[in-house]
């Protein structure tokens, strides 16, 4: 059986206690659920995923045993500390996605290794000691959309890699040589930097014997190059004057009454002449016509919702709650139901349509009272719509820096926490059912926690950086501005946890943490860094949010969160916290000091423990 293999496989590893879950009277999967750490189950209640990833698992990986496990596709051994050859996964028919990034397998792979292993998608192993040439048998493989290697000995030229999919190419910090081959030319410098030799398309050019062109042939470029300019600023000019005229006479269905527009954002500029869901700009035809509103389908994700349709949302006033790195977000009021919200992304092609639905699916399929659920999705290449609930109190962004009112006081001390508690049960739940991802919300920030009636938060944008463009993700997702991406590219399973201390550090000081979520940005400007910079006995006056109004009986407790914050934003990803360590501190913390604490600045945090803060 399953359950036999695997505890065959456990046997034969070496410091498996986390492994604990693995039981001999227990089984890996019961119906579509896992019962074991580290296992996915599919539809058939078979395991499909090993995701055994920062457990320091050492040995060999007995790849005969894992043969006997007939659905499965993925393996994730990322961050352990296996060593020697790479396994031989080949015997492991239909093998997708392989994550062996962050150990110390090492020596040759030959070069039509993975010759055969025609379903594999992604290749992960990154950061290891292999040697040798890169096998020329990967160029072969036409499935393949991800292939990170960086960070080994690999050495010689980079064979000529012409899958069109290919959405993640990383050879960086090599020993490669040689000419980048056209197919990859236009790639980010970023996916071959570190390796001295290598030269050309992104890199410096390779010195071949230069020849010199002719002036006269310099002259025909030129003037070749002046007269293409000035056909293509006519045709734009055309092109425009064409389509003002279309839009004068446009009869297409008008967008959403924009009854009331109004920008809650407070982060980012706000998008009035956005067009809403539906309009012409958008291209998704909102029209009376029958073929418009067959291209117009939703596709809900859940059972428990009452369904509508994109005619509904079109009738409804709409009004642009703001616009984030993805595109922008409208509330919609159905005539007859709830607000919905509607968030557009239009850098959302990673993956097919297929997956972008299996996916969708998944993401669907979570429910806990801190995620904000997904309602409903609208499928169009060029663009996506993703719908969910509109909520009460909007966004804690929003409370922490907005103008506080009589209407909207600051949130006070014990509303703080509250959100801080919800957020991290959100954030175990994502850990627990979205084990594959790596960073499993990967875009945590403040506008991102909405707040309910009560105030209870609601964590949205989570589990999208699979689907998102990688470009995009790199460039404006808040995983990608960790300390470990910035310093060495990789994204972890702490990397969630550093976006959590951020926010954590946001609502205990009422501050902007723009600073480093702007790309580019040293660490020096952080949160965190500037939290240490003020003296200790000034952080009751100048790093706390006077807002919170929380008096002395609490003052112990806010510490403690503000140490936790700090841990979290350590930028050295093995000495920060892990997130089950995080939500269990966080669980401790009470509203009011104990009263045998209520000395604490002079007792808990003495010399020795705000060093530890500090330092
Ligand atoms: N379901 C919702 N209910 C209430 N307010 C929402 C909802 N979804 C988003 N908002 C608010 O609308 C505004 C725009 O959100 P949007 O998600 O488009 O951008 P963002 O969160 O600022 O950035 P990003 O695109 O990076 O997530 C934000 O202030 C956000 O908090």
């Amino acid at each position: 059986s399953e359950s036999e293999t695997l505890l065959k496989l456990k046997d034969s590893l070496q410091n498996t206690d986390g492994l604990t879950t693995w039981k001999p009277s227990t089984s890996p999967c019961t119906a579509q659920k896992p019962n074991w750490m580290g296992i996915r189950c599919d539809g058939r209640g078979r395991v499909w995923a090993l995701q055994l990833e920062n457990l320091g698992l050492k040995g060999e990986i007995n790849v005969g045993l894992l043969q006997d496990l007939p659905d499965l596709r993925t393996i994730g051994f990322m961050n352990n500390s296996f060593e020697g050859p790479l396994p031989d996964l080949r015997k492991i028919i239909g093998l997708k996605t392989v994550y062996l990034t962050g150990n110390k397998f090492s020596g040759t792979i030959p070069s039509d290794w993975f010759t055969g292993m025609s379903s594999l998608k992604k290749l992960h192993m990154a950061n290891n000691q292999f040697t040798g040439e890169i096998p020329k048998s990967l160029a072969g493989l036409d499935k393949l959309v991800e292939l990170s290697i960086e960070g080994n000995k690999f050495e010689g030229k980079i064979p000529d890699f012409r899958q069109p999919r290919l959405t993640i190419f990383n050879v960086s910090n090599n020993k490669l040589e040689g000419e980048i081959p056209k197919s990859l030319r236009k790639l980010d410098a970023s996916s071959f930097a570190g390796n001295e030799e290598l030269c050309g398309g992104p890199l410096k050019a390779c010195s071949t014997p230069s020849k010199k062109p002719a002036t006269w042939i310099i002259v025909l470029i030129v003037i070749a190059v002046i007269v293409a300019i000035i056909a293509i600023v006519a045709l734009l000019v055309f092109l425009l004057g064409r389509r003002k005229k279309l839009s004068e006479s446009s009869v297409e269905a008008p967008p959403p009454s924009t009854a009331t527009v109004q920008n809650r954002s407070v982060q980012k500029e706000p998008e009035h002449q956005a067009s809403a869901p539906g309009s012409p700009e958008n291209s998704i035809k909102g029209g009376n016509g029958k073929k418009g509103e067959q291209s117009l389908k939703l596709s809900f994700v859940r059972d428990d919702r009452e369904r509508f349709d994109m005619q509904d949302l079109l009738r409804a006033s709409a009004e642009v709650l703001g616009s984030g790195c993805f595109g922008s977000s409208y509330k919609a009021a159905l005539l007859t139901g709830p607000a919905m919200v509607v968030k557009r992304y239009k850098q959302m092609n990673n993956v097919g349509r297929e997956e972008f639905i299996e996916h969708m699916r998944r993401i669907g399929r979570l429910g806990h009272p801190n995620l904000l659920p997904l309602v409903a999705y609208y499928y169009k290449k060029e663009e996506k719509l993703l719908i969910s609930d509109h909520v009460l109190n909007g966004s804690l962004a929003a409370h922490l820096h907005g103008n506080q009112t009589l209407d909207h006081p600051s949130l006070d001390w014990p509303t703080r926490l509250k959100i801080v508690k919800g957020v991290a049960h959100g954030l175990r739940y994502l850990y627990s059912e979205l084990p594959s991802l790596v960073a499993p919300h990967g875009h945590l920030k403040s506008s991102n926690v909405l707040l309910n009636e009560s105030y209870e938060p609601l964590i949205t944008d989570y589990g999208l950086i699979p689907v998102v463009n990688q470009e995009h993700a790199h460039t404006l997702m808040v995983a990608y501005k960790s300390p470990e991406y910035m310093q060495s590219k990789r994204v972890t399973k702490k990397t969630d946890v550093w976006s959590f201390g951020v926010l954590i550090l946001e609502i205990l000081t009422g501050k902007l943490p723009t600073n480093f979520l702007q790309q580019g940005k040293g660490s020096e400007e952080d949160l965190a860094s500037w939290v240490n910079s003020v003296p200790r006995e000034e952080w009751f006056s100048q790093v706390f949010d006077t807002g919170m109004g929380a008096g002395k009986s609490s003052e112990g407790e806010m510490l403690k969160l503000l140490k936790i914050g700090l841990e979290c934003c350590e930028g050295e990803v093995e000495k920060r916290l892990d997130l089950k360590e995080v939500v269990e501190r966080i669980e401790e913390l009470k509203e009011r000091d104990n009263p045998g604490d209520s000395d604490f600045f002079s007792t808990c945090a003495s010399e020795g423990d705000m060093t530890k803060i500090v330092g």
